[in-house]
């Protein structure tokens, strides 16, 4: 059989490449020459199988998109108090490029916008790392998540930091205010380096579905950040991912995301796909026109929205009912099934609060369960240990250790 996948990507790009509304970056001379008609969508699995349509093996820069990256690498280097040390998590509702800082202290506001990243390269690395080791701990790090060794496009990067203005004063604004302490001139070399790297649309995806799988690689098995910096960085993109136009995505498309003004933009759906889409026209707020087109219709016609949650999982309890156990005797079992969280558990609890077990003997049979977050084992746990001070023997059938 072929996949319908591709085929139904095919059919999404067929249906928004007629929007040749927006223009190519320009402020970066090699990305004003980039060819506009390019366009791509690519759909990662967390088993890393990579479904594409159109030129997803085309190279373009990351330009922003390798921000999420950085700021995952910062924060597993410092830890989450050091990082918010220096840079806030609140969304701005301004430009990218602004030069700002959260009022009355010397932090940007967020890691998504030049301020903010400009900052959040220096934090990557040990703290009295040269700028020299930050870049090596850069490339390596964005390389793993990538599953291949990146490679910076020399045309973009010198283009790039030959009019850099607006992030060089950026840069001297931050040193003025000690928020970084190296030289702004190389600091922002580094900080145009890591937007500099060529990637496809094809490993962006897959970038993507490393975040949306928990921080591991989907290819290479490798962990390159661990869940709850994974936790941190998909909160920030969700609510700066896409700079002023962040509330409008947030509602329209509901995915983590980040855009980049190469034409770049990644979304990452937790426990589910990392997807990337490449097409250079960006709109006003310096994101992909048809790229955010190709979102919104994935978003809702793949029902991708991160607010439309599943429907309320069947009753976690599969049976509940006195019977014979084979070297139990007669005994009240209760069978669960599924993925235990918080709201299942409580309604398992709520059953054995408000109608006891009718006999002595209680079996608690997890062999259908595959999951539990942490929550629901402590309530389960806690249940197991009050039916014993009720004075009822609980027998726990756990092939799979759900409970250790
Ligand atoms: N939004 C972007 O992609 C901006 C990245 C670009 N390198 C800049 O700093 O201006």
């Amino acid at each position: 059989m072929r996949s319908p996948v591709s085929d139904y990507l095919a059919e999404v790009l067929e249906g928004c490449a007629g929007d040749t509304s927006g223009a190519n970056a320009d402020y970066i001379p090699e990305l004003a020459r980039a060819d506009s008609d390019r366009f791509a969508v690519a759909v990662a699995t967390l088993t890393g199988y990579v479904h594409g349509a159109g030129d997803t093996d085309v190279m373009f820069t990351m330009q922003s998109i390798s921000k999420p990256f950085v700021h995952a690498l910062a924060l597993q280097d410092r830890g989450l108090p050091a990082f918010l040390d220096k840079i806030d998590v609140e969304p701005s509702g301004e430009a990218f490029n602004e030069l700002s800082l959260e009022e009355g202290t010397t932090r940007p506001r967020n890691p998504m916008i030049n301020a903010g990243a400009i900052t959040t390269s220096t934090l990557v690395g040990e703290p009295d790392s040269t700028l020299a080791h930050r870049w090596e701990r850069i490339l390596g790090g964005l390389s793993a998540f990538a599953g291949r060794e990146l490679e910076v496009d020399e045309a973009v990067f010198s283009s790039e930091l030959e009019t850099a203005h607006r992030n060089l004063a950026i840069a001297h604004m931050l040193r003025g205010y000690d928020t970084i302490t190296e030289d702004p001139e190389a600091v922002v070399a580094n900080y145009t380096r890591q937007c500099s790297l060529r990637v496809t649309t094809r490993d962006l995806a897959l970038m993507a579905a490393t975040l949306a799988n928990g921080g591991v690689q989907p290819l290479t098995g490798e962990r390159v950040v661990d869940p709850p910096v994974v936790r941190e960085v998909l909160s920030v993109m969700t609510t700066c991912g896409m700079y002023d136009a962040a509330g409008d995505w947030v509602t329209r498309v509901g995915i983590p995301a980040k855009s980049g003004v190469a034409g770049g933009i990644i979304g990452a759906l937790p426990g589910q796909v990392g997807l990337a889409v490449f097409s250079p026209r960006l709109d006003e707020h310096g994101a992909s026109v048809r790229g955010v087109r190709v979102c919104e219709r994935l978003s809702q016609e793949m029902g991708m929205h991160l607010m439309e949650a599943p429907a309320p999982a069947r009753s976690v309890l599969r049976e509940s009912g006195v019977r014979e156990v084979d070297g139990i005797g007669t005994a009240h079992v209760y069978a669960l099934q599924g993925m235990l969280q918080f709201a299942g558990v409580e309604q398992v609890l709520h059953d054995l609060t408000e109608e006891p077990p009718s006999t002595p003997q209680v079996v608690l049979d997890l062999s259908q369960v595959y999951s539990v977050n942490s929550v629901g084992r402590r309530m389960l746990r806690e249940a197991v240990r009050r039916l014993g001070l009720d004075g009822l023997t609980v027998h726990v059938v756990d092939p799979e250790g759900m409970l250790d």
